[in-house]
């Protein structure tokens, strides 16, 4: 088996040593992941100017770009033969409901995703990494089991509460939740008073109910939500005027 495997966090954040450290056993992989912490950027390109790919001591790949350009590079220049799966992550905090719109690790497998080939973003609900031992052996568990019940190829976001494996009670699958828009972004001045800001905190939860992604880690299951790329909004396409004048 064949594993692409990328991030949002870094070649060098411990959730991606962690993950590959746990698939290497099982899978032939390849790491190709962004230079440096690039959380947020969503499924960015990057299009102004060339990139470039470097190689760690340890093999890994990395990129000046971002996680969409990583998975892209890698299956466009890097790898010799298609990959069997791309996995992203396992992600330093959660990336539910609305912040899988943002997501970077999410972007990573949805280049995957576009490309054809089955991908699945891992990430770990709290920041810190902590029980980053855990969230790497459920993924581990979960690419082993595979997802033989849904058409390939599929995209997956994957929430690991940080817990020790013993108090994670299962595994569920969930639909996203969805949060109230983002806080506002918090103003400051630069040395030479300019203003400057930093893009306040995420949202509160607006849907965490039953079901939702917020809801089954809350109470300590592992959340799995089949992701889709069409954006069209079907409801909204039936109530339009047949012929817009
Ligand atoms: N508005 C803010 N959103 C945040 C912040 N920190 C995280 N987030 C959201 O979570 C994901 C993290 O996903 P990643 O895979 O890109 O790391 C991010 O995309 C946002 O949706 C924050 O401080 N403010």
């Amino acid at each position: 088996m064949k594993i692409l495997i990328s991030n949002d966090d870094g070649y060098l954040a411990p959730g991606i040593v962690a993950l590959a450290e746990a698939l290497v056993s099982f899978a032939e992989i390849t790491v190709v992941a962004p230079d440096s912490n690039r959380s947020g950027t969503s499924n960015a390109l990057t299009l102004d100017r060339p990139l470039s790919v470097q190689r760690a001591a340890n093999g890994f790949y990395f990129v000046n770009g971002t996680p969409s350009d990583c998975v892209h590079i890698a299956l466009t220049a890097i790898m010799t033969e298609r990959p069997d799966l791309i996995v992203s992550g396992v992600n330093q905090g959660q990336n539910m409901g609305d912040d899988t719109l943002y997501s970077g690790t999410v972007a990573a497998a949805t280049e995957g995703y576009l490309f054809g080939i089955p991908a699945i973003a891992f990430s770990q609900v709290h920041k810190g990494w902590q029980h980053l031992d855990t969230a790497a052996t459920v993924a581990a568990e979960l690419v082993r089991r595979g997802f033989p019940e849904l058409p390939s190829p599929y995209l997956l976001n994957v929430n690991i509460p940080n817990l020790p494996r013993t108090e994670i009670k299962g595994i569920r699958r969930a639909r996203l939740g969805k949060r109230h828009s983002s806080e506002p972004v918090i103003p400051m001045r630069d040395p030479h008073g300019r203003d400057i800001y930093w893009i306040g905190p995420p949202g509160a939860v607006l849907d965490g109910g039953e079901g939702t992604d917020f809801d089954v880690t809350s109470r300590n299951y592992v959340s799995v939500t089949p992701l889709q790329v069409d954006l069209t909004n079907t409801r909204q396409l039936d109530m339009l005027a047949m012929n817009i004048q």
